[in-house]
């Protein structure tokens, strides 16, 4: 039952910020601790209105843009409202059939966030707030401007005595440092302070007395206190001191979390502040739940140095910042009486808490020396005199993290788009380089016919299917190339050097790695013949090289026609290719393993017309250049294929229209290559002279006739492999 003036009190609640329209689970533990009091710290109900958080749009409410304020007061009808709601939640109705309910008030109750004494709902605020808490029609609270009050409980040696402040109604503004009580209100309270002494004087305040959160949340957020009026907060500590008066500590609300902390320096004995916020407004359910542990490790980053810290806290923060209430037990049989302070969650477990003999809040000089029975460390560092970087953790970590998350968005942006970029220049590059034009000689299309012209005159090179050469002939054929290889050294330099370049390579010293056989004409069975004679082939690998000259022959054939076509010559001009003498030569690489990576045949364009080249289907290293960038790009054999480059003849016969690639082969891989080439060099009677339909008004004649045996030697003499040397011939 609530007590009488002469009942023992041992145990005091204590709660603050009640949203009246959200579930109130937190009655049920209060009503399990049976307070004989329970102390309202503020914001006893919401009374004000809050408009939607905008940063943008045409009503801002947050932001420094912003153009209309969040918070707006309510009428009084809405206020008197909102306080029957409040005051018909079940458990609180319980409760107060069991325990005294006294209490004063905050913003929200008072009727607007943050608001003084500026604020012009105030006198019937006051009457509605003392309405709720069944202050007597009679009472001189109800006379007096501000809701302060005080009581005294209990008998002589165990006195409570409790003084509820009015934080707002004289309130000065914020920033103002100006008043927080106002001249009546100290008044009063220095009257409390010096008047029949008590054991225990508790002070509740509905903003924190102790801690200063603004001093590390700032400029983030700032939150009231009374460190935020320090003058007044100091006159508030001067009174204490002075008036020697035993056992006074403050409680207070407000914050939406609770902490307990203690300042050492205030008065001669430590003076605490319990903060219990709120009994359903929490930082934590403000949040989804993922931040609520991050919210946890910012409240143990930033604590007010004054936040007492001990084992029995629930979280390593020492803060909570779930739905609380205060918990004050009295235990007057203990020698000398105890008090314990805690914080209790809503199944009315401790989050936080401390436990002293009362006569630990006694003035003594040099009480700071005092040995207690906990570890003591003296709380006297105010917020405001720590240094600059600490003080501002908050903000640094805040926009720090921003700052670096930013910066890590921006470069992996600047690193996305250079690599998207690298990619797509490397994958066009690729793109243009690498892919050799495929055409199916039997040009089925006009289209396929203009493929193969383009190839020719951008690249000098393309790949042909659909040639006519049997699958079975080109296998046979590349046994019989290695049968030849197989052959003892003597038979192979019996092959006779036709021409320059033709006949058998031996290895030699500039290139030991390399060997060739050569056989000059290809186009003449004769030759042929004479070619496999003089090695004393056996009649199969006979047979195998003269079909497959004759079918690579035929292919030449078939490439030069259908170029000289595709550039728009008659066909008789396709059919005088016949005639044109034609190398055979195979090529062997017998790469080692000291020559990967090195080149295997110089950057090299083709002197003659164009040829035809049977790649080694297990090896690459083949390169072409790009005409366009003068990268080399690798050419990967296509079994079943032939490849074509066109030479220095072919620029020079079509006047510039046809490109002469530059190649070269490199070793990749320590396994011996070998590649079969046929090359149509120059005309019959040697003379190389563009045909007069390339000449035309706009393109004149670029070179001079010259006799393709000249220009070998040119290219010899000059050392130009790479199609320079046709420069030398220019008209
Ligand atoms: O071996 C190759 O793949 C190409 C040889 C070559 O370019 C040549 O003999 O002119
Ligand atoms: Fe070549």
């Amino acid at each position: 039952a609530p007590p009488n003036a002469t009942a023992v009190v041992s145990r005091i609640a204590f709660g603050s910020c009640a949203n009246q329209s959200a579930p109130q689970p937190v009655w049920e533990p209060i009503l399990g601790f049976d307070p004989q009091v329970f102390i309202w710290l503020g914001d006893n109900v919401y009374g004000d209105n809050k408009r939607p958080s905008r940063v943008f749009g045409r009503e801002r409410t947050v932001g420094p843009w912003r153009n209309l304020p969040r918070f707006y007061p309510a009428t009084e009808e809405e206020l008197r409202r909102k306080y029957e709601l409040g005051k018909a939640v079940p458990g609180y109705a319980k409760l107060r059939e069991t325990a005294q309910v006294i209490g004063t008030w905050d913003d929200h109750d008072y009727g607007l966030n943050d608001a003084g004494k500026e604020y012009s709902g105030k006198v019937f605020s006051q009457r509605l707030m003392l309405d709720f808490l069944d202050e007597a029609e009679d009472s001189s609270r109800r006379k007096q401007a501000g809701v302060y009050a005080s009581y005294m409980y209990g008998p002589e040696g165990k006195r409570v005595k409790v003084i509820m402040l009015d934080t707002r109604y004289h309130r000065d503004p914020l920033l103002s440092d100006g008043t927080i009580l106002g001249d009546p209100q100290w008044q009063w309270l220095e009257r409390e302070l010096h008047g029949p002494p008590s054991e225990i004087t508790i002070i509740g305040s509905s903003i924190q007395v102790v801690s200063n959160l603004s001093a590390t949340t700032g400029p983030l957020f700032y939150v009231e206190s009374w460190a935020r009026f320090p003058r007044e907060r100091e006159r508030l500590f001067r009174l204490i001191d002075s008036s020697k008066r035993n056992g006074v500590l403050f409680i207070s609300g407000d914050v939406h979390f609770g902490e307990i902390a203690r300042f050492d320096c205030g008065a001669q004995y430590p003076l605490y502040d319990i903060t219990s916020s709120g009994l359903t407004q929490s930082v934590e359910n403000s949040v989804p739940a993922i931040f609520q542990s991050v919210m946890r490790l910012l409240a143990w980053l930033t604590p007010t140095p004054m936040r007492v810290f001990n084992p029995n806290c629930r979280h390593k923060s020492c803060s909570y910042g779930q739905p609380n209430f205060g918990a004050i037990e009295i235990d007057w049989g203990a020698v000398p009486p105890k008090i314990k302070v805690e914080l209790k969650d809503l199944q009315g477990n401790s989050v936080a808490g401390v436990e002293f003999p009362i006569s630990e809040l006694k003035p003594s000089d040099g009480h700071l020396n005092k040995t207690h029975g906990h570890s003591f460390e003296r709380h006297c560092n105010l917020e405001t005199e720590l240094p600059w970087l600490v003080r501002r953790r908050l903000a640094l970590l805040f926009f720090g993290t921003i700052a670096v998350f930013v910066v890590a968005v921006v470069l992996l942006g600047i690193g996305c788009l250079s690599a998207t970029y690298m990619v797509t220049k490397y994958k066009a590059a690729a793109a243009k380089m690498t892919e050799i034009p495929m055409i199916d000689l039997r040009l089925a299309s006009p289209e396929e016919a203009a493929r193969l012209r383009d190839a020719a005159r951008r690249l000098g090179c393309f790949r042909v299917t659909g040639h006519g050469v049997p699958r079975a002939l080109q296998d046979d054929m590349k046994a019989a190339v290695r049968a030849l290889f197989d052959l003892p050294d003597d038979a192979k330099r019996r092959n006779a050097d036709v021409i320059s370049g033709s006949g058998y390579v031996a290895p030699s010293e500039t290139n030991p790695l390399y060997e060739a056989f050569g056989l000059y004409d290809a186009a003449s069975p004769a030759d042929v013949d004479n070619f496999c004679a003089s090695l004393d082939a056996p009649p199969h690998i006979r047979e195998t090289i003269r079909r497959y000259a004759e079918k690579t022959h035929e292919l030449l054939m078939d490439v030069a026609a259908k170029l000289a076509a595709s550039l728009g010559l008659e066909e008789e001009a396709g059919r005088s290719f016949q005639d044109w003498p034609c190398q055979f030569r195979i090529n062997r690489y017998n790469y080692t393993p000291d020559a990967v990576g090195k080149a295997g045949v110089q950057v090299h364009t083709d002197s003659g017309f164009l040829t035809v080249l049977h790649e080694d289907d297990r090896v690459g290293g083949l390169e072409v250049a790009d005409p366009d960038t003068g990268e080399f790009a690798p050419v990967d054999p296509l079994p079943g294929t032939f490849l074509v480059n066109l030479g220095d003849v072919a620029t020079a016969w079509s006047n510039g229209e046809l490109h002469n690639v530059r190649h070269r082969v490199q070793c990749v891989a320590a396994v011996p290559r070998v590649s079969i080439a046929l090359f149509l060099l120059a005309p019959k009677d040697d003379m190389v002279r563009a045909p007069d339909a390339f000449v035309t008004a706009g393109r004149h004649r670029r070179f001079r006739t010259f006799g393709y045996d000249d220009y070998r030697r040119l290219r010899q003499s000059t050392g130009e492999h790479a199609g320079e040397a046709l420069a030398r011939l220019a008209a």
